[in-house]
């Protein structure tokens, strides 16, 4: 390479990678994979190397990724917190080893060899055995102080007691998610339409860095430990500091072996290939460090990395799988995500069968055909993703995949926002999974609080037609006859393409099948996760014949499901079944299997087809129908469900407006707008000046109002509302008076009270005679500190010199 091109492609890689740096550093987001990056940055060390004159200061190379924030107070670190080499082969590993021995001038050392665990490096300082301050490696100099977020880390010990302690000693870990607590909080994150997390990492880090250790310690982070610095402790190796961290207490994880020669290295690094993925947290390779503390002084650092460690990971495993089907899911703002289903594939310690496609360009970058023979791969991310596509795979006749234009879930013709990647539904009135994010922001508990109506009933409720709007939910309490015996859980069923159901493996061969448990045939299934349907119900054969239960009738159902699966080649979705080909079995003959399909893509349940298909059952075939079926909504959870709803009608007019989900319309606001008007009807005949002259009020929210007060849909949703008796009134309670102590004070509390909740500490100022304030500002009087006080908000009130009391205080002055 020239010169001048070799300057260019530098200035390029580092360019890139500080972008890189910054999203994964600052933002806790990644564009590309870690073996991605490494790669740019590997290419970048081999040119500076080459071209040393083009080799600068500041380049990424010479330099830790990260940096402080601005949020956070920073501390240097006494010492330096490095990066580590890493390298993905095995002969680099060698050549790493070769250059240990030839530093050292002999083979006389060992390695220590732990896993290298996926999360954020964190810097604990103790004194007298107290944790004095918590730093993140930062830009490794110095960090950001997180203190109070690490101390919520319940296995952080805050006090270390034991013999023979150093007065001051520093130890050094990975603060982690344990895999558990992330696809936990995603679950929730899922239920509430929130965006979902990365992969644990991120999470990991970003959770450090919050601003509320309150929400901090709802999170269940962990952490490792690995490293214990100290001038006095009368430690030589590094096995002995394990040893001593673990006798004091802190968290070691028990992975960790002493290696002689890189041999006994690669053979740690074989033997957790796969079983790391057993391990609570992710790992994405591991680190070997000499153990002996005068030898790696020998050795020495660079500028950013120890010269007697060095990282190995593991490449990201792929495999290849075949492409089965594409069903979109509809979210909850209406955006489709397309998602492939994938012959089932063994990958990274679990059995993959489906993988993200983000959107249509995802699809059209691939050029992904039908039936295409794919590279799946699972890197940090925990849904994985198709890599590649092996052309020469392809069958000759495979047509491309072509998107949908039509809304799998209610038939809307599909929009495409300009500089938009995704397709969305733009039926945000009454397509299924929009309605049910709108009733569910309905029901929420700051709003009309009706927690007996969770997300399962009310999509339940949607699908069978119960639900279109506000209204509607009023009216259940009249039909409560009608809801006995519906289905309440849509979880085994799945909608694909052009809205065709279909229904989970172990409910169909439940219900096809006669005395066999549901449990049994579960466990069966778990044991053949791997195996492609076909084989399954060969294997499910085999099972019945085992389990001497009906064994003739059973095989025979079996067997002739098998040749109606041949007979009408359905999109497949694995672990899942059509529901028109289960239910051809049981009331084929009456219906046929081409209505079926229809009334498939019509009802969204199977009591729902049942319905509409309007047969007349024996009693056999309702047993069976029965078994296919989910739970159904039985007396208690009716009568319980009648009880919020009628409670709910004691909400406050401020809050029934947030509840109506206009656009902009945030709790707050509302709030201000019930004060300001305080009856729908005023606030429907609000002139545009009228609602500008309040404080808070913009044009954007003007308009929004006036959009929804002009459709007379809206008008009729209110004039029902009205009529079961919600309130469009502002009730007027006079606050009592409890006093004038505070008469004139401009005051705020922050963080966790012990004799109020939020709202009541609002009230309390106000009824004597003060005025609440909602942020630190030099105009406060003072500001009531509660326990846990967020460290930007105090470091804010102390620079604008405003007064800190505690709660006790405050107490003791209003008394007076
Ligand atoms: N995908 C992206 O866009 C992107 C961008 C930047 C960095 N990265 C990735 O992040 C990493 C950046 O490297 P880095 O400079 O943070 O160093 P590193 O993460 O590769 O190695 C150093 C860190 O490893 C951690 N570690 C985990 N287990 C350890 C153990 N047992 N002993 C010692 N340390 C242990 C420590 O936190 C230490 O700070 C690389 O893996 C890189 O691929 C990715
Ligand atoms: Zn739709």
């Amino acid at each position: 390479m020239m010169a001048t091109t070799a300057k260019l492609r530098i200035e390029e890689l580092t360019k890139q990678i500080n972008y890189h740096n910054h999203l994964y550093y600052q933002e806790d987001k990644s564009d590309i994979s870690d073996f991605e990056f490494d790669k740019l940055l590997e290419e970048l060390i081999e040119l500076e190397q080459k071209f040393p004159e083009f080799l600068s200061e500041d380049s990424p190379t010479q330099r830790v990724g990260g940096s402080i924030t601005k949020e956070f107070e920073s501390a240097a670190h006494e010492y330096r917190m490095l990066s580590l080499g890493n390298t993905y082969s095995e002969e680099e590993l060698s050549a790493f080893d070769e250059r240990v021995a030839k530093g050292l001038g002999h083979r006389n050392y060992e390695y220590f060899c732990e896993l290298k665990f996926d999360g954020v490096a964190i810097s604990l300082v103790y004194e007298n055995g107290k944790l004095l301050r918590a730093v993140t490696r930062g830009d490794g100099t110095k960090g950001d102080v997180v203190t109070e977020n690490v101390k919520t880390i319940r296995n952080i010990p805050l006090h270390v007691k034991g013999e023979n302690i150093p007065i001051k000693f520093e130890v050094r870990g990975e603060i982690f998610l344990p895999r558990k607590e992330f696809e936990k909080i995603n679950a929730e994150r899922e239920a509430q339409g929130d965006p979902l997390l990365a992969n644990p990492r991120n999470a990991a880090s970003g959770t450090v860095k919050m601003q509320d250790s309150s929400i901090v310690a709802k999170r269940r982070l962990n952490c490792y430990f690995y490293q214990l610095i100290s001038d006095e402790a009368d430690i030589n190796q590094h096995d002995q500091a394990m040893a001593l961290l673990e006798r004091w207490g802190f968290n070691v994880s028990p992975t960790y072996q002493k290696c002689t020669g890189i041999n006994e290295v690669f053979n740690y690094i074989d033997s957790w290939r796969e079983k790391r993925h057993k391990l609570p947290l992710d790992t994405d390779g591991v680190v070997l460090k000499v153990n002996d503390y005068d030898q790696r002084e020998e050795l020495g650092f660079t500028a950013k990395i120890p010269r007697w460690a060095i990282a190995y990971k593991y490449q990201a495993e792929s495999a290849e799988s075949e492409l089965l089907s594409i069903t979109y899911q509809v979210g909850r703002t209406g955006a489709i995500t397309p998602v492939a289903n994938l012959s089932p594939v063994s990958l990274a310690g679990t059995t993959v069968k489906r993988a993200s496609l983000h959107n249509a360009n995802e699809i059209e970058r691939l050029g992904l055909h039908e039936g295409d023979h794919v590279l799946v791969e699972k890197g940090g991310e925990i849904i994985p993703k198709i890599t590649g596509v092996l052309v020469e795979k392809r069958n000759q006749s495979a047509l491309p995949v072509k998107y949908i234009n039509h809304c799998p879930e209610c038939g809307t013709s599909l929009v495409r926002k300009e500089a938009e990647a995704k397709h969305y539904c733009p039926n945000f009135k009454s397509c299924p999974p929009q309605l049910l994010g709108r009733i569910e922001h309905f029901v929420h508990k700051r709003a009309m609080d009706i927690d007996s109506l969770g997300t399962e009933r009310i999509r339940a409720l949607i699908d069978q037609g119960y639900i279109s709007d506000f209204a509607d939910i009023y009216e259940l309490v009249e039909k409560t006859d009608q809801l006995l015996g519906l289905e309440m859980s849509q979880d085994q069923y799945q909608v694909a393409d052009e809205g065709m159901l279909y229904l989970a493996l172990h409910k169909a061969l439940f219900g096809l099948t006669d005395g066999l448990s549901l449990s049994t045939i579960q466990q069966f299934l778990a044991s053949q996760s791997t195996a492609p349907l076909e084989q399954t119900l060969k294997a499910f054969q085999t099972f019945i014949r085992e389990s001497k239960k009906k064994v003739a009738q059973n095989i025979g159902t079996i067997q002739k499901l098998e040749s109606v699966l041949v007979a009408y080649p359905f999109p497949k979705i694995e672990d899942y079944l059509p529901v028109p080909i289960v239910l051809s079995l049981l009331i084929g003959k009456q219906v046929g299997i081409t209505r079926l399909k229809e009334l498939s893509a019509q009802a969204h349940t199977i009591h729902g087809i049942i319905l509409k298909a309007g047969v007349s059952l024996t009693s056999d075939q309702e047993d069976k129908i029965k078994k296919l079926k989910s739970n159904t909504f039985q007396e208690g959870v009716i009568s319980n469900m009648v009880e919020g709803i009628n409670a709910s009608k004691q909400q406050p007019f401020g809050k029934v407006l947030f509840a109506l989900g206009i656009r902009n319309i945030g709790e707050n606001t509302a709030q201000i707008l019930a004060k300001a008007f305080p009856s729908i009807d005023l606030l429907k005949e609000a002139s545009t000046e009228d609602l500008l002259a309040i404080n808070g009020i913009g044009e954007t929210l003007v308009n929004s109002l006036q959009e929804y007060f002009a459709s007379s849909e809206n008008l009729e949703v209110i004039r029902r509302l009205q009529d079961h008796g919600i309130q469009f009134e502002l009730e007027i309670v006079e606050k009592p008076s409890l006093g004038n102590s505070l008469e004139g004070k401009k005051i705020l509390a922050s963080g966790k009270l012990n004799h109020f909740k939020r709202d009541e500490i609002i009230d309390f100022i106000e009824s004597h005679g003060g005025q609440y304030v909602k942020s630190v500002s030099k105009s406060l009087d003072f500001i009531i500190e509660g326990e846990d006080m967020g460290p930007s908000k105090k470091e804010k009130a102390q620079k604008l010199g405003v007064k800190l009391i505690s709660e006790e205080d405050f107490l003791k002055m209003v008394e007076k």
